[in-house]
This record gives C-alpha cells, sequence and structure tokens, in this order.
C-alpha cells in the first residue's frame, strides 16, 4: 500500500466501498457468493489500511465500520439488547502474535489464557430464554436490530424449548451458530438433483436460506443443527468463559466438543494445526478458529472497536488455489463398493507440493461444478490432504468440448452401478467379485482379531484376487492345491492404474524401463526433476536425456519415438505418472496383435501376466525380458510357503473367531463372541428364532436382521459349507474358551486407551473379558471405565473428562484383577 496520493486513495476506497457492499448484499440477502470469502476478506483488508493511512476519508458508514448483514421486511424486526458484532480476522501467525501482544499490552500482564473454538461456517442466532423457556430467536441483521426467527428456529431438533434444572437464571440470551451438516447438505443436493432442481453451492448459504424461508415446516424437513458458543446475562454467576460453555452444556445445549484451553499463544498455534486438516472429519464445514480471551473482567479491559471485540479473533485457515486442466476423469472403487470420481490434472504447484488429481466426490459434484473435458479448473487445498476443484474457467472452454459423462458401469469389474435414493455416491453391487470388494472381506478374514493370518498382507491378497485365484474366504484354503501356479504372480502395489472406461495404465517409471536401455535409478531421478512437467513435455525432455546419457542413443532415441508414436495412436486418457498399457505392450509383441487388440484387452485385464495370458502368444525370450521389465514384483517361492503355513495354522482359530471373520453384518468381535458361546455352533445360529436371538442381552433387531439376511444367500451357505470341509472350527470347544480369571468386572464397559506397560492392545483386550467386562472401543455415555495408558489422547481424555468418566492407571487396573 506504499504511498498513494489521497486523490488515488479516495478513488480506490470508493471503489472498495462498492465492491465490498456488493458482495455484502449478495451473501447476507441473497445467500450467494461470486468470489470467495479469502478474496472478500482481502477487500476488506485494503479498505482498512487504506483507511489507517488516511481517517480522514474513513465514511460512518464504510464496511469497516459495520457488519455486513442486514434486517429483511419477510419478518419482525427485532432490537438486540446487546449487539452482535464481527470478529477481526486473519489469515496469519504473525498477526496473531501481533493480537497477543496487544492482549498483553492492554491488560499490562500476560496473566490470562485463551479458550479456541473452531469457527462454524454457519449463521450466527441469538436466542433468549426466560423462566427455562425460549422466547425468540433473532438472526444478528445489521448487529442492532435482527429478524424474528423463532418459528423456523423451534424446528431445529437439538435447540432445547424448555429447560430443566435448579440453576437456570430467569432470564439470559445465548448465541450460536446454526448450520447445516455436510450429510444433509448432500443429501437436499441429490433430491434436488433427482427432481432436476438447481443444485445448492454450500452448506453455509444453504442454511442461511433455510432460516429466512417463509414456511416453517419446509425448514423442519431440512434438519438444520446448532452449536452454542456464549452466554449473555446478568446473574449467571460465572467468570469465565469456559465455566459458562460447561453451565451450557449442563443445561442440555449442544456443544461442539472441539473447545480447548490454551494458556499462551504458542498452544493456541498448537491448536490451529491439530484442526488445520482434522476439521475436515467434522460433519460441518469450519473455515477457522476463533480465539477467545476467557476471563470475563479481563475481556471488559480491552472492550470493542466499533465492529469487533478487541478480546477476539478469528484465524481463518487459507485455502490456496491455482488454475490448472483437467486431463481426464477416472473413478476409484472403495473396499464397500462406493465409487469416488477423481480429477485428473495438468501438474500444478499449491501449497508447496505438486498437484495432479483431486477429489470429485460424486457424480453431483461434477453436475453441480458442470465440468467439461479439458476444462481449466480452480484448485484449492485448504488442510486437504486430496486438493478440490472449486470452479471452472468458463471463458477458456472450448465451443466443442463435451460435459463429463459419469460412468454407468465399475471399471473394476464391469457391473452395471447403482445409486441408492437418498444417498451420494454410486456403488458396484457386485459384493462377491468385484475385487476391491472382495479384497475389504478377505482382509477381515484373516485380520489378527479373526483368523489371524499375518503372511496375507494387503498387496498379497490383492495380487491373489486380481489375478484370479481369490474371491470368498473359501478359495484361501484351496491354495495350497495351487501352489506350483502361484509362483511369478505379480504383486501389483502401485503399479497400475485404470481409466474411466476400465483401460490399464502402468507407471511412467517402468515403461521407460522397459523400453529404453536406462537404469531405474536414473529413472527415477528423471522422474523427479520432471515432476511438474505434463507427460508429453517429459517425454520430450527424456529424449534430451537418453542423449546425455551417450549409451545406445541411437537405439534408444528410435524406440522412445515409436513409444510416442504408439501412445498418440492409442489415443486414451492422460493420467499423470502413468501411461496406457497397451501402447508399451506393442512396442514388445511384434506384429502378432494389432495396437486396437491390445487395447480391448488391456480393457478387461488387470495385470500384464494377465493380459499375456489373455493373449496366449509365442514370445522369444528376449520379448519376455522386456515384459518382465515392465510388470510388478513376483511371488517368489519363501513368499508362497509364508503364505500357505500361515493359513494352515488357522484351521485351529476357535469358533467365536471364524464367526467374526465371516463378516456378517453388524457382528463385531464383542457380538461374535457372545453368539459363539450362547449358541456353540454355526447351526444353532442359523436355526435361532427371533425370540431366542432377542432373548441374548446385547443383539437387537438389526442385528437379528443381518444374520437372516445372512443365511439366506445360498453362495454364504456355500462358503461356509467349504469352509467346514476344509477343516475350520465351527463349534465351540469348550477348551478353546479363555480361561474365565474372575468376574471382577462382570457388568462393566471399559475402554483402555494409550501405551501399556504390562500388557499389548490385544492383551488388555483379551485380560478385560478374562474378567468379565466388555470391551468398548469409543468413548460414549454408557461406558463404565476408561484405562487410561501412556500418550492417551487429548481428545479422548477431555471428552470422558466431560461426561465424567472414571479413569484409572494400570497399575490400579491390575491391582483391580488381581486382588
Ligand atoms: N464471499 C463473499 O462474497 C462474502 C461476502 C461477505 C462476507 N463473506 C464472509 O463472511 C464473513 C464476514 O463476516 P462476519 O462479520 O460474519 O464475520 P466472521 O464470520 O468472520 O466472524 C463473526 C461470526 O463468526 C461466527 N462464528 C462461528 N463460530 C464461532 C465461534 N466459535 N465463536 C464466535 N463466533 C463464531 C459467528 O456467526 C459470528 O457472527 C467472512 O468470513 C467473509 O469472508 C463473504
Ligand atoms: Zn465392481
Amino acid at each position: 500500500m506504499n504511498q498513494i496520493s489521497k486523490e488515488e486513495a479516495q478513488q480506490r476506497i470508493a471503489k472498495l466501498t462498492q465492491t465490498i457492499h456488493y458482495h455484502n448484499n449478495l451473501y447476507y440477502q441473497e445467500d450467494r457468493n461470486e468470489i470467495s470469502d479469502y478474496e472478500f476478506d482481502q477487500l476488506l483488508q485494503e479498505l482498512i489500511e487504506l483507511e489507517e493511512e488516511y481517517p480522514e476519508l474513513k465514511a460512518k458508514n464504510s464496511p469497516s465500520q459495520h457488519v455486513g448483514g442486514t434486517i429483511t421486511k419477510n419478518f419482525e424486526t427485532v432490537e438486540h439488547e446487546t449487539r452482535m458484532l464481527s470478529l477481526g480476522n486473519t489469515y496469519s501467525m504473525e498477526e496473531l502474535m501481533a493480537f497477543d501482544e496487544r492482549v498483553a499490552k492492554g491488560l499490562g500482564h500476560r496473566d490470562y489464557s485463551y479458550f479456541c473454538e473452531l469457527k462454524f461456517d454457519g449463521v450466527a442466532i441469538s436466542l433468549v430464554y426466560e423462566n427455562g423457556e425460549l422466547q425468540r430467536a433473532v438472526t444478528r441483521g445489521d448487529g442492532y436490530r435482527g429478524d424474528n426467527v423463532t418459528a423456523n428456529v423451534r424446528t431445529i431438533k437439538n435447540i432445547p424449548q424448555y429447560l430443566e434444572g435448579k440453576d437456570i437464571p430467569e432470564k439470559f440470551e445465548i448465541r450460536g451458530e446454526i448450520f447445516m451438516p455436510i450429510r444433509e447438505f448432500e443429501k437436499l443436493n441429490i433430491e434436488r438433483g433427482e427432481k432436476g432442481e438447481a443444485l445448492l453451492a454450500n452448506p453455509r448459504n444453504t442454511a442461511s436460506g433455510t432460516l429466512k424461508m417463509q414456511d416453517s415446516s419446509v425448514v423442519a424437513k431440512r434438519r438444520l443443527n446448532c452449536y452454542f458458543y456464549q452466554l449473555l446475562g446478568d446473574e449467571i454467576g460465572v467468570e469465565t468463559h469456559n465455566e459458562a460453555m460447561l453451565l451450557l452444556e449442563k443445561w442440555g445445549f449442544n456443544i461442539s466438543p472441539t473447545y480447548q484451553n490454551c494458556t499462551d499463544i504458542q498452544s493456541v498455534f498448537g491448536f490451529i494445526e491439530k484442526w488445520r486438516e482434522e476439521r475436515l472429519s467434522l460433519p460441518l464445514d469450519t473455515d477457522g478458529v476463533v480465539i477467545k480471551l476467557n476471563n470475563y473482567e479481563q475481556r471488559e479491559t480491552l472492550g470493542f472497536t466499533a465492529k469487533i471485540p478487541r478480546w477476539a479473533i478469528a484465524y481463518k485457515y487459507q485455502a490456496e488455489s491455482a488454475e490448472s486442466k483437467l486431463m481426464s476423469v477416472t473413478y476409484q472403487v472403495g473396499r464397500t463398493g462406493a465409487i469416488t470420481p477423481v480429477a485428473n490434472l495438468s501438474p500444478v504447484q499449491l501449497a508447496g507440493t505438486t498437484v495432479k488429481r483431486a477429489s470429485l466426490h460424486n457424480a453431483n459434484e461434477i453436475l453441480r461444478l458442470d465440468l467439461h473435458d479439458g476444462d481449466t479448473v480452480f484448485v484449492e487445498k485448504g488442510g486437504e490432504i486430496i486438493p478440490k476443484i472449486t470452479g471452472v474457467a468458463l471463458e477458456n472452454r472450448l465451443s466443442e468440448a463435451k460435459p463429463i459423462q459419469y460412468i454407468s458401469h465399475c471399471p473394476e469389474c464391469g457391473t452395471a452401478l447403482e445409486r441408492n435414493e437418498g444417498e451420494a455416491k454410486h456403488f458396484c453391487p457386485n459384493v462377491e467379485s468385484c475385487p476391491p470388494q472382495a479384497l475389504g472381506r478377505i482382509e477381515h478374514f484373516v485380520h489378527k482379531r479373526a483368523m489371524n493370518i499375518d503372511s496375507m498382507g494387503t498387496e498379497r491378497i490383492r495380487a491373489l484376487i486380481n489375478q484370479g485365484y481369490v474371491e470368498s474366504p473359501a478359495d484361501l484354503y484351496d491354495l495350497e492345491a495351487k501352489k506350483d501356479q502361484l509362483l511369478g504372480l505379480e504383486i501389483n502395489t502401485d503399479q497400475y492404474e485404470k481409466n474411466g472406461s476400465g483401460h490399464l495404465y502402468v507407471t511412467l517409471r517402468k515403461a521407460l524401463y522397459a523400453i529404453t536401455d536406462s537404469s531405474l535409478s536414473a529413472i527415477d531421478k528423471f522422474i523427479t526433476d520432471t515432476e511438474t512437467l505434463e507427460l508429453q513435455a517429459r517425454l520430450t525432455v527424456f529424449e534430451e536425456f537418453i542423449r546425455s546419457q551417450k549409451k545406445k542413443t541411437a537405439q534408444n532415441v528410435a524406440s522412445l519415438e515409436k513409444f510416442i508414436a504408439l501412445l498418440h495412436e492409442a489415443n486414451l486418457d492422460t493420467i499423470e505418472d502413468f501411461v496406457p498399457v497397451a501402447p508399451c505392450l506393442a512396442m514388445f509383441v511384434g506384429k502378432q496383435v494389432t495396437l486396437e487388440h491390445l487395447i480391448s484387452v488391456s480393457q478387461r485385464e488387470n495385470t500384464i501376466h494377465d493380459i499375456i495370458l489373455a493373449l496366449d502368444l509365442d514370445l522369444a525370450s528376449e520379448q519376455m525380458d522386456k515384459i518382465q521389465k515392465l510388470k510388478g514384483n513376483t511371488f517368489q517361492e519363501g513368499v508362497v510357503s509364508n503364505m500357505l503355513s500361515g493359513i494352515k495354522a488357522s484351521l485351529s482359530q476357535p469358533f467365536e473367531k471364524v464367526l467374526f471373520g465371516l463378516g456378517i453384518r453388524n457382528i463385531g468381535e464383542n457380538t461374535a463372541q457372545l453368539l459363539a458361546r450362547h449358541f456353540k455352533s454355526i447351526e444353532a445360529i442359523q436355526g435361532a428364532s427371533t425370540e431366542e436371538l432377542l432373548e441374548i442381552n446385547g443383539v437387537g433387531e438389526t442385528l437379528v436382521h443381518s444374520i437372516h439376511e445372512f443365511f439366506a444367500i445360498d453362495k454364504n451357505l456355500n462358503t461356509i459349507q467349504r469352509l467346514r470341509d476344509s477343516g475350520l472350527q465351527f463349534q465351540l470347544k469348550e477348551e478353546d474358551l479363555p480361561a474365565q480369571a474372575s468376574q471382577k468386572l462382570e457388568g462393566l464397559k471399559v475402554l483402555a486407551s494409550g501405551k501399556f506397560e504390562h500388557f499389548n492392545r490385544d492383551e488388555i483386550i483379551d485380560a478385560i473379558a478374562a474378567h468379565g467386562g466388555t470391551y468398548v472401543k469409543s468413548v460414549s455415555k454408557t461406558l463404565d471405565l476408561i484405562i487410561e495408558g501412556a500418550d492417551m489422547g487429548p481428545s479422548k481424555k477431555e471428552k470422558a473428562d466431560k461426561l465424567g468418566i472414571k479413569m484409572i492407571s494400570e497399575e490400579a487396573f491390575l491391582k483391580m484383577i488381581n486382588d
């Protein structure tokens, strides 16, 4: 902002004021925005700085001097008893330090603490309660007066209409943020999509628009929610914000459990870092952290400016943004069959890393963005590990560009995709043989706490599934007989990718390695050095690289050029760091197969090994050598016998482990144990009536339904039969029951958290069971006891504290069970 003339400043201020008014109006009145919050905050910041430089130019009604909203004509206007302010905000740690200095200077000492909360991205609301009853709910409006939206707020389920308890003040005001949970927002958009209505942009604007609707019955259907963060009143008798929050919680108000007391600005930084990524798994959008002085008297000392309190500030997480080009969309199939589209982008530098992919979440997201082939897109990286696309530069779209068509069939198994009503994601219904879904099932089966076959890691299982050896757990026990065929199978770690139409891709590094005579280490260095280049440019640079190596130059350059030509001819999608397998193989298989045929086979198969088998070619040994260089690692003798002996050993796992391993929906480890010990055999469980099942403490309707559903499927019965034939335990053996040491923990739900001296995780779980207790995985009200180990997670601990759950040390636990 250095040295602009007063005249220029005046013009700029006028322009900024007008622009900010425009966006404020859009944001608060129409619940829309055309620029990001970050861009908006930059404009406002520029205005504030200019006004600081030329205070005489600061207009009384400048947007820097009052909160941005207004009241509407659609609701009764209500005056706030205490003004509703905005918050100062910053995107930088330095300014946060400066804030801390101002606080210290204002108070004249450093004897204070901060209370950190997340900044919930919704709409501010003020509620007034009298005699324990909700009187009215008012929006922030212009800060002085707001809209009376009580009827709408009454539809929000977790805002209490009446309060119970002795210590509730006659009258008080409470403020919070009304928001729409992300899940509800997604559901709403699906419904709108199905009805052909325009999709909504984000949960914040939707929450705001919903709150201002005239028809409360529509509001009720939208399932808004609210977090509270401020208590106001004359005779409340608390001195700190922390105490106030505990009171609110006690009175039954919804408080986000994410808050934390911080004794100094350093621990505030810690809080900010902790939540930078973690906040993304919360059920609502948050855009920063609000840092508040904890002590009320100290707050009074510092006071307010016209627009904001001096005792609080918001730190906003900056989403860094860049432009990139959409190359293609690929689709990942999860272990539950859920499909996630991924945008493949031209490489771009963002927040210190090279970004080549962005998550698109689901089909609606593609529709909402109205993505077309080859679009120039804006990519943002908040704290997210995977960046997201926030918009499209329409002016760059080619007139002939087609909209991205969502796939109709599973890229892994070719089954037609389905989508359940009210769900955002498509899924592949081929639970039995879709490879990633089979993977999920087998991984569960071999898990330590099920069949405990630790020689079967994910990559090995994936290799067996992809190459058709395993689909159901029962297949594992047939592997022994196929031992010879297993040698030489590919373990395709991250070696392959598939595009949206199912064509197989292999890593660029492996392709260059097979095509030229360069060493893998030289290629790896080249790959890292050229990370930010697009594929075409990269291949050109690789040619220079080969020439600089001065090793069989002519031959290598010729191969590379041939490969580039084949790549063009194949004309498949671009996925950065990967190239289609078909043109690679075309380099080696000679004239026996056309490129066209290779492309179609590579669409069906999952590994190069499979393609070669499918083609059934006669290849010379030097051709095989080249192809070998393209393949992933292969199964060796040691690996195979190791796997097989693990599988054999699992035959002695007790019935309850087998039952858990079957992966019947809703049957966790505890339930499997319960059922196995009660019914003693699989036939008894299968034959049990609903009444008999419900008699067991801990078995509910949902579980009964899952059990009946499981046994109604022939394929499951067949799997059980095969497993039984292989020698697995389907009957309880008394000697398998863990020795019941005592009943000292009978009826108690116990959780162990952190590291222990005398137990590892499994051992402490078994110890709890051996003394009659039930092990529980998460902190909730129903928990009776927590055994606290070293380094127990602070958030768990805080939650347990809040719920008043008893915590004991490992030593106390040992004493408890051994006495
Ligand atoms: N993109 C646009 O066009 C546009 C236009 C106008 C405003 N905006 C955005 O709207 C916001 C503007 O201003 P604002 O005055 O509402 O300020 P603000 O949102 O930055 O801060 C104040 C508000 O934060 C909310 N809040 C959330 N969690 C809170 C917590 N734990 N404790 C206290 N308050 C909490 C409250 O509603 C409070 O009123 C900015 O984020 C700005 O970027 C964007
Ligand atoms: Zn599938």
